[in-house]
Parts: C-alpha cells; sequence; structure tokens
C-alpha cells in the first residue's frame, strides 16, 4: 500500500473522540489547540514502522534464537533467559518493568521447578486516559530440525519475505509488534492515546501454570485500573484480516498402563504377559469413531446448540475448503461443507491423540515390550463444557472400558491442563473499534472468526477482572503454528505493528465501561 493511501485514511480519522465530547468540561482556547496537536498522526507512525523494518527484524531473530520450550524442563535455564531479555527490550522504553516471581511448578514425579517469571510493564499512568492490557507469550512448542524442518528452528531465515523460525507467529513477533508499536509512539513524541500494560508469560504453550494465581493475587492492584485487555495469539482464516471473539478450552490427559517391572523381549516373553501398550491402544480407540464422534458419555451432551444467528455468520465468512485441504495436505476432509468444517473446528469439542511417552519410536526395529507407557490425549473445549466435569466423565470411562479388558495392568488416568473455552460479544465496542483500526491499515473489514486453539488465560482474565477482551491476530492463515517452518511473513509482521498502533487511536475513542 502506498503512503498516499495511508494518508488518505490516515486524515480520516482525526475527529475529536466521543468521550472528550462527553467527558470533558469546556477548556480554554489554549489547551484546545494543544489537544487538536495530539490529534492521530497515522501517517508518521506507519512511515517510522516501514522505516524501521530490518530493526523490528532483528529483534525478532535476537528472540527466535531462544529455544524457550516451556514443554522440555531440560530447557528451562532459557525459558528464564527469554524471559529476561523481554525485560530488557521493554526497560530502555522507561515506563514501570517488573518480573513477577509466580513460584514453582511441580513435576508428575514429584520434583518441582521454578516457573519462569511473568514479565509485567506500564507505560503511561493517566486517569483521564483509558487503560489497555496487552497479554502475550514468549514460550514456544518444541521444535528439532529433524522433524523436517527446512531450516534450523532457532535461526530467523528470511526466505521470500517469510520470516522462519520457531515461535515467529506463535507468539514472539506479535509480542514485539505490540512493543514496536509503543516505542514507535515514544520515538515520534507522540503522547500514547491510552496508558499500555503489558503481561508477558513463558507457559502458555503448557497451559498458563502460575498465572491464574498471579492475576487473582493482582486484581486490585496492577489490574483494578485496566479497562481493556488485548490478546493477539491467533490467526487469521484467510488473506483477509480478523478479528477474534472466541477461542476452546482445552483438557490435557496423561493415560499410564504400566505391566511388567521392565521393558521384555518381544520375542521371549510375548505370548506369555499383557502387554501395557496393547492395552493402551485399546482403550483410545473407544475415544473417538473414526468419523470423527466423541465416544465418551455425556461430552456431546453439554455442548451448545449451533444457533441459527451463528450459522448465518458462518455461512457469510470467506473460507476456501480447497485451500484448507492444500494447506494441511490432505484430500479429503471430515465435512465437505464450510458451515460444518468451521463449526467442528471452532466450538464443537474435539479429541486429538499427541503421542505415547515409553512407545518405541526411534528408526529401527527394536523388538521390546514397553513396561509403561503413557497416552498423551486432548479434548478441546466448547461453551458449555466443563473441565472438572470432563476430567470424571473421561477417567471413568476409561476405567470402564479398561476393566472390560480383564488386564492386570494397571491404569491411571491424570488431566494435566483444563483450561475453558473463552467467548465474547462480537458485536461490542471494542470490536468496532478493532474494525476501525483494520480498516485503516487493510483498508477492508475483518472478518469475524472463532479460533479452535486454546488461549488458557483468556477466561480468567475476563473472570477476575470482568473486562472486556479482544483478540486481534495479525498471524497469517499458512504460518503453520506448533507445526515444522513456522513462519511470520514480513508483511503481517510490519503491517500487523500499524495496526496496533491504529488500534491504540481507536480503542481510546471509547468510554470507561466494564464488560
Ligand atoms: C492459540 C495459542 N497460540 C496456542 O497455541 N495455544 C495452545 C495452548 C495449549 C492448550 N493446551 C495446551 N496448550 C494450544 O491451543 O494448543
Ligand atoms: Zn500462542
Ligand atoms: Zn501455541
Amino acid at each position: 500500500m502506498s503512503w498516499q493511501q495511508h494518508k488518505a485514511r490516515g486524515e480520516r480519522h482525526t475527529h475529536t473522540s466521543s468521550r472528550d465530547k462527553m467527558n470533558v468540561p469546556v477548556l480554554p482556547s489554549i489547551l484546545l489547540l494543544i489537544s487538536t496537536a495530539h490529534a492521530f498522526q497515522y501517517t508518521e507512525l506507519a512511515q517510522h514502522i516501514d522505516s524501521h523494518q530490518e530493526e523490528y527484524v532483528e529483534a525478532l531473530r535476537d528472540w527466535i534464537a531462544i529455544e524457550s520450550d516451556s514443554s522440555n524442563v531440560l530447557k528451562r535455564a532459557e525459558l528464564h533467559r527469554m524471559m529476561d531479555m523481554t525485560a530488557q527490550k521493554l526497560r530502555p522504553m522507561g515506563g514501570t518493568v517488573e518480573l513477577v516471581d509466580i513460584g514453582e511448578q511441580e513435576l508428575p514425579d514429584g520434583q518441582t521447578l521454578a516457573l519462569p517469571k511473568v514479565v509485567t510493564a506500564q507505560f503511561g499512568n493517566d486517569s483521564n486516559k483509558l487503560t489497555v492490557c496487552v497479554y502475550g507469550h514468549v514460550d514456544v512448542q518444541p521444535a528439532k530440525l529433524e522433524d523436517g524442518w527446512a531450516t534450523d528452528p532457532y535461526n530467523l531465515t528470511d526466505i521470500n519475505g517469510n520470516l522462519y523460525g520457531r515461535g515467529a507467529s506463535d507468539n514472539k513477533a506479535p509480542v514485539l509488534a505490540w512493543i514496536h508499536a509503543v516505542e514507535a509512539y515514544q520515538a515520534l513524541n507522540m503522547e500514547l492515546p491510552v496508558n499500555v500494560k503489558f503481561v508477558i508469560e513463558g507457559m502458555e504453550e503448557t497451559g498458563s501454570n502460575g498465572l491464574d494465581a498471579m492475576i487473582v493475587a493482582q486484581r486490585d492492584t496492577f489490574f483494578s485500573d485496566v479497562d481493556y485487555i488485548i490478546i493477539s495469539d491467533c490467526g487469521w482464516l484467510s488473506r483477509r484480516p480478523a478479528l477474534t471473539y472466541g477461542t476452546r478450552g482445552n483438557c490435557y490427559f496423561f493415560a499410564e498402563v504400566e505391566g511388567p517391572k521392565q521393558d521384555l523381549h518381544s520375542g521371549v516373553y510375548g505370548g506369555s504377559v499383557i502387554e501395557p501398550m496393547t492395552d493402551l491402544i485399546g482403550i483410545l480407540d473407544t475415544l473417538i469413531s473414526p468419523s470423527g464422534t466423541i465416544l465418551i458419555p455425556g461430552i456431546r451432551e453439554a455442548v451448545a446448540p449451533l444457533s441459527d444467528d451463528e450459522w448465518k455468520m458462518y455461512q457469510d465468512i470467506q473460507f476456501d475448503i480447497e485451500n484448507h485441504k492444500n494447506k494441511t495436505g490432505v484430500n479429503q476432509l471430515m465435512y465437505n461443507n464450510k458451515v460444518d468444517l468451521l463449526a467442528h473446528m471452532w466450538r464443537y469439542p474435539t479429541v486429538s491423540i499427541h503421542g505415547i511417552e515409553g512407545a518405541f519410536s526411534d528408526p529401527g526395529t527394536k523388538t521390546v515390550i514397553p513396561a509403561k507407557v503413557t497416552a498423551k490425549f486432548s479434548i478441546r473445549q466448547v461453551p458449555n463444557m466443563d473441565p472438572a466435569m470432563v476430567k470424571k466423565q473421561v477417567t471413568d470411562y476409561l476405567h470402564s472400558v479398561f476393566a472390560k479388558r480383564k488386564s492386570p495392568n494397571k491404569l491411571k488416568v491424570t488431566m494435566v491442563i483444563g483450561a475453558k473455552p473463552w467467548l465474547a460479544d462480537p458485536q461490542h465496542a471494542l470490536y468496532e473499534a478493532g474494525k476501525a483500526a483494520v480498516n485503516r491499515v487493510f483498508n477492508t473489514d475483518p472478518d469475524l472468526i472463532r479460533e479452535g486453539g486454546t488461549i488458557p488465560i483468556a477466561r480468567t482474565f475476563q473472570d477476575v477482572t470482568r473486562k472486556s477482551i479482544i483478540m486481534m491476530p495479525i498471524g497469517g492463515f499458512d504460518d503453520g503454528m506448533h507445526s515444522q517452518n513456522e513462519k511470520i511473513s514480513r508483511y503481517n509482521y510490519i503491517e500487523g505493528t500499524k495496526l496496533f498502533v491504529s488500534f491504540l487511536y481507536e480503542v481510546s475513542q471509547l468510554k470507561k465501561t466494564s464488560v
């Protein structure tokens, strides 16, 4: 997009805010003049962002180089380093930056491990302004070159304008884009239109352990003046920008079957022992039918029915089924029509089986009977499911199907993550502000979408602070989050930064209100 186009759109929005009109007493003319001088100068901000894009890419390179995998306890030092780097990035910008200790994590073997500190920051403390809180995370999913990456996942690689690296889209570039958005205002000596707070954590990918308690503890301090919460930890559905108004939750289970005291030779002992792996595969196969129907009693019954309005919304969304097939590399999907596909990705529960710890999975042909195997599977949660209920339903069901096998082996079922779904009202004024920001930067209306993934802390933010949340993704539909060759395009990273400077202005035009 040309500067002229940006300028034309930028100037349309230099109106006096409705908030100013409603709340501010009549001002002397000198102050009115000052207020006019602070009118939104989008063109200058966008120009600044464009001219600093190489620095932004270098900042992302530094962050991608840190293997901040929250699921691997052996990488915990890297995760601590990532949180320190995040604080260091924010500190030169002034404001108040803190590393908040959120305690320890208990591991399955009973040992404890320090959780990564949470970075909080505050820029601006003007009680006449609204305060937004930007949440993001800088931990990542595991990645190894040998998983099938074309490039080193921890060495940011620019190929044809795409920036490849683990965590590029989920969620390091979006977090940096928010920081750079605030920096851009500062660099141009422009007053921030709202006070901006940050909460940046390092355990999102494993369920945001410790963060719920921190939010509850700081509800009446750090969060007391927060008016709105902004999260940019998801992706667009197509090439069109999107605003997200719902996420699924997730209940993550371990099912452990233990038998012999150690691994056995399958030629020597096969035929004499009842194998834990056979038991485990047998019970896993009772979770879901080949066509995707969840077989655990009570799960489907809890799900809120799809309303006519929702059906209509999904019908109007631009979603190309062929594109989805190409992106995933499959020639047949679960459903052949758009509404069924979207509904099953966003607002129906799904069971996914992720892996089996203890199973032989290396190349080669080891002839072993593993003594203990632990399946990892999860069930995405939607309204009106309740993780506590799901835990009981799954545990009771697996024990009952296991009992029918009359196996001497031992089954242990544990729920290690129980994250609730989150849903917002896309008619809320916050989404109107989001639409205005998207229009300014991308010259189009956004898709209003839901997200099939989980942002475990979203529901806690809403329940504890009672404030409205908007999810404003900048990730592309084909970024490959959690997958091999994750990337973010330069376009999304840089235009996304412009979207954020723009949104800070648009949100400043709203009135102070709760929920
Ligand atoms: C959507 C977000 N970027 C994400 O990837 N979240 C993870 C969080 C999670 C859920 N269970 C365990 N981790 C996800 O949806 O998988
Ligand atoms: Zn994420
Ligand atoms: Zn993720």
